[in-house]
């Protein structure tokens, strides 16, 4: 990992007292396609948006392309943040905008390309998705999974080093999932990016991926080549994988000894 574009060290996060990630340590490589898993609620999307700058941690570092991003000031996170794309779930698509100016919209805020310039490379990352045809169409026209391409050529509009992917996959049907994930992959290798897929999707993850994290209880528990996951011993990994219900990641919210609870009953009646 000697070449990390985002290396995050013992990172430590709270929302009030509820302590998310608990010294968090990992290293994304450049050009690489890494994905972060877990389970619903274990941190993902915190951990991103510490990636982007929106979340100061409590303690511990996260530094992409050597710059540590929390002692950044503003003109700097912003510079930063200029080469970070990002793609939710929700797509976050201007609905009242057509497909052309959502792609558009970027690059008119950050730069001073002239429209001509901005109309030929908006076909550009349009075309990148295959959607070069729908430029005119509105986004309430789009299909979920077209909805979704079109916010990953928007994320690509400015031309990022680093591109972010939280739960690309969730809700997709078969056919648009594997549209998806592939295009993860070829936009990754194509224009020499760096990618993060936070997502709970294992098998998914896995065809895309290079490098895999699993996160639980707001650390990483195991991580490796995602080539060689599927005959992991690791139970951790054995677990997510196999999306088998027990096994470490535990079926039973923390509770109370069951006999503790139980008495609760008789003394009722
Ligand atoms: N603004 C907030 N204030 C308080 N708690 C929050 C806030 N945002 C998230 N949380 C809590 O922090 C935990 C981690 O949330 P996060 O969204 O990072 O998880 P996630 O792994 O991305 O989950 P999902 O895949 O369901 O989005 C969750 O228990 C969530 O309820």
């Amino acid at each position: 990992m000697g070449d990390a574009l985002v290396e995050i060290r013992d990172l430590h996060f709270a929302y009030g007292d509820r302590a998310v990630l608990r010294g968090v340590d990992l290293a994304i490589p450049r050009g690489k396609v890494v994905a972060i898993l877990g389970v619903s609620g274990c941190g993902k999307t915190t951990l991103l948006r510490h990636v982007g700058g929106q979340l100061v941690p409590a303690r511990g570092s996260v530094a992409v392309d050597g710059q540590v991003v929390h002692t950044l000031d503003n003109k700097a996170l912003y510079a930063l943040r200029r080469k970070m794309g990002m793609m939710f779930q929700v797509s976050g698509l201007f609905s009242d905008l057509s497909v052309f100016d959502n792609i558009a919209y970027p690059m008119r805020e950050h730069t001073d390309l002239p429209e001509d310039v901005i109309h030929d490379l908006v076909l550009m990352k349009l075309h990148a998705v295959g959607l070069r045809g729908a430029h005119g169409l509105r986004t309430s026209e789009l299909s979920g999974g077209m909805e979704r391409r079109v916010a990953l050529a928007r994320a690509i509009a400015l031309d990022p080093m680093l591109i972010m992917y939280d739960e690309p996959f969730a809700g997709l049907d078969p056919i648009s999932l594997n549209t998806i994930a592939n295009l993860i992959r070829r936009l990754n290798d194509a224009l020499g990016l760096t990618s993060i897929v936070v997502t709970y999707d294992v098998s998914e993850s896995l065809k895309v991926a290079d490098y895999v994290y699993f996160l639980h209880d707001g650390v990483v528990v195991a991580e490796g080549e995602a080539a060689a996951m599927q005959t992991s011993d690791d139970p951790f990994v054995r677990q997510f994988v196999h999306a088998q219900p027990d096994g470490p990641v535990a079926f039973q919210y923390p509770s109370r000894p069951y006999p503790q609870e139980l008495e609760l009953g008789p003394r009722g009646r």
